[in-house]
């Protein structure tokens, strides 16, 4: 495996590889989804790079960034495995130099609300680093997973808005068997709390079932059922449970079941101290 830990490096790294490049960017803690994600980089590119970087500017001061399940060996192994060649594993000062002077990038229609209304910190983080770590890569493609669905709204758009000569390749969200989605900070949940997170995948499936097979066409309604379902599985809080249009994320009047693309279910709650996130598109083949 060749690990490049500067910028110098992993440009040395890239333009030494012939053929595409597929980048999968992740935090680490890897896990079946960050695989899939490779998966889907080989699908389309020659090779893949991973980068593994905690990125300190999506966290705000009071979130887990110093807590964040950090396992690198381990995640070596795992990428090791599944036969990925090249990583990226910089440190902050690479990423974040001190003397330098920090530009924003915004998705403005999309970056305040959902997740961005509870995490403020956050889209501003991602589309910084990803616009970094994109730049310093120069990738033909950037694999993401559906998992975080608004970012992946949010990096797409910011590709195509911004002319980047890149792709932005969606990969399919992995769940366990119980459906609870994958995700690196599961590991904070108890048995208990690992029990009733399967709540999300619940209610999503839920507002499934009254969209395509009920015909059901009032999203509060659709919305009402989710906040039931949750609840009865004692999740602490609900950030939201909501049914959106599936690009622009706004609330939407009418669910429309010939709305090209169908509508999108999107959830966040918090379940002891970790907060799940998840979603499903609804009506997408009517
Ligand atoms: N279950 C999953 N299926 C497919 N892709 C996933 C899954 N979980 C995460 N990803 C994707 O992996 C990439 C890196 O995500 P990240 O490292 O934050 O993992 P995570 O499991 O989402 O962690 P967190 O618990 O912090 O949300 C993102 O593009 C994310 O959407
Ligand atoms: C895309 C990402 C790696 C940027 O830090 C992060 O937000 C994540 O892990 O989803
Ligand atoms: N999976 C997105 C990264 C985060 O929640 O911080």
């Amino acid at each position: 495996m060749d690990i490049a830990k500067t910028i110098e490096e992993v440009r040395k790294m890239r333009y030494s590889t012939p053929g595409k490049i597929a980048l999968v960017p992740t935090m680490g803690a890897l896990h079946e989804g960050h695989l899939s994600l490779v998966e889907e980089g080989y699908k389309h590119a020659d090779h893949v790079i991973v980068y593994i970087f905690v990125n300190p500017t999506q966290f705000a001061p009071h979130e887990d960034f110093d807590a964040y399940p950090r396992s690198i060996d381990d995640d070596l192994a795992k990428l090791k495995k599944v036969g990925v060649k090249h990583i990226f594993l910089p440190n902050i000062d690479e990423i974040y130099p001190a003397d330098g002077i920090p530009c924003e990038v915004d998705v403005a229609n999309l970056n305040g609300i959902l997740e961005g209304e509870f995490r403020p910190h956050f889209f501003g983080g991602v589309c910084r680093v990803l616009t970094k770590m994109f730049n310093i890569v120069q990738p033909h493609f950037a694999v993401m997973g559906q998992k975080d669905y608004q970012q992946l709204q949010i990096v797409t758009a910011m590709v195509e808005d911004m002319c980047m000569p890149m792709r932005v390749i969606a990969a399919p969200t992995k769940r366990e068997d119980d459906g609870l989605a994958m995700s690196s900070r599961n590991v904070y949940l108890n048995d208990k709390e690992r029990r009733q997170s399967t709540g999300i995948f619940k209610a999503l499936q839920q507002a499934k079932h009254m969209i395509e097979v009920g015909g059901e066409t009032d999203p509060e309604v659709v919305e009402s059922a989710m906040n039931d379902i949750i609840s009865t599985h004692h999740f602490d809080s609900i950030d939201y449970a909501t049914i959106r249009h599936p690009r622009t994320l706004q609330p939407i009047d009418c669910i429309e079941p010939k709305l090209s693309g169908g509508v999108v279910g999107l959830i966040a709650a918090h379940m002891g101290k970790t907060r799940l996130i998840d979603n499903m598109i609804f009506g997408s083949n009517q």
